[in-house]
């Protein structure tokens, strides 16, 4: 129930209005106290030290299943509702693997119901992870292909391992599936329109070194350097009065934004008349074969 009510409510809200603001100083003193604890979730770790850090940790890869899209809502809410919280670091728990995307199990073989609840959650993902008031910065520790390049896409700023193995993009094409178009839009708003008509459609993945070529990523640092190389850039932008770095933000992602938020239900609609296609589960169940038998 806690979960449903948080995934019902809507991120501009927190990017968008002064009424943040209000509550923000009502609940202050007991989420103070409350917040400054490390949460102990399950799936997203949320760690309190020099930086505030969200770590996903689901096993094997990272996919993000309804659980983890849920659970990191409800922490990145908590964290929003935090006046001692301006920043998140999102990084993994794992190397080599930032995030492998939506949890392709999620898509294969349920129901319409099913199906419709999953969109909802990765739409509430997005439009709290991009509509959000804090600092975001992405520590990309490992390949991040599709729904782990939108999470990384949604940051302010994204420092990626310096590793040619380490693949970032949005390769739904090359699964038989299409890039929505709020996904389409995150990327033009990072890249630009050339680049993302030419990476959606080839289902591109870029090796480290090319994403911070084409801007994808924007640093690159060695593995062991991610982490701390993104605490430095957090103190350099917490440096920016906060009003004012919100009030640009907002300006930046409220077109792209608000158009996800007028088309919400429309999105929930098309994405579970395109899953059920027969032609569209048969790819999905021809590309989780193949990701097996790769070994
Ligand atoms: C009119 C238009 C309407 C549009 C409507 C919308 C249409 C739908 C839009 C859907 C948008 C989708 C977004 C996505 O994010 S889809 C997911 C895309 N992800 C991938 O392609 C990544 C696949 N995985 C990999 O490439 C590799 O696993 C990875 C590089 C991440 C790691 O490699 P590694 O060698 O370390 O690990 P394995 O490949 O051996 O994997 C380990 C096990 O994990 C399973 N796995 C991997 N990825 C996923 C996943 N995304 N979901 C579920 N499970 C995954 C893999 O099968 C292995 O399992 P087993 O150990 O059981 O074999």
């Amino acid at each position: 129930m806690a979960a449903q009510a948080v995934l019902r409510s809507s991120a501009p809200a927190r990017l968008l209005s002064g009424s943040f603001y209000i509550r923000k100083g009502v609940l202050a003193s007991w989420q103070h106290y409350q917040s400054r604890r490390p949460f102990s979730n399950e799936k997203v770790l949320v760690e309190l030290d020099e930086s505030t850090v969200m770590k996903m940790k689901n096993p094997p890869v990272n996919s993000l299943s309804l659980d983890v899209l849920t659970e990191f809502s409800i922490s990145l809410e908590k964290l929003e509702i935090d006046r001692g919280c301006r920043g998140v670091i999102l990084t993994s728990a794992f190397p080599k693997i930032f995030s492998a995307g939506l949890d392709i199990t999620e898509m294969c073989g349920k129901s319409a119901e099913h199906y419709a609840a999953f969109w909802r959650a990765v739409q509430e993902m997005w439009l709290k992870l991009y509509g959000s008031n804090m600092v975001t910065i992405a520590a990309i520790n490992g390949s991040s292909p599709a729904g782990g390049c939108l999470m990384a896409m949604c940051c302010d700023y994204r420092i990626m391992a310096d590793n040619p193995k380490f693949a970032i993009g949005l390769n739904e094409t090359q699964l038989g599936i299409v890039a929505p178009f709020w996904f389409k839009e995150t990327m033009v708003n990072t890249v630009g329109n050339r680049v993302t008509e030419q990476s959606l459609q080839l289902g591109q993945m870029y090796p480290a070194p090319d994403a911070l070529k084409i801007g994808l990523v924007d640093k690159l640092v060695t593995e062991e350097k991610v982490q701390s190389t993104a605490v430095a850039a957090m103190s350099q932008w917490l440096a920016v009065p906060d009003h004012a770095r919100q009030i640009t933000k907002s300006i930046m992602r409220k077109p792209t934004i608000d158009n996800l938020v007028k088309h919400r239900e429309a999105d929930i609609n098309n994405f579970v008349s395109f899953i059920t296609k027969d032609s569209i589960q048969k790819s999905l169940q021809v590309y989780m074969d193949r990701l097996k038998q790769k070994k």
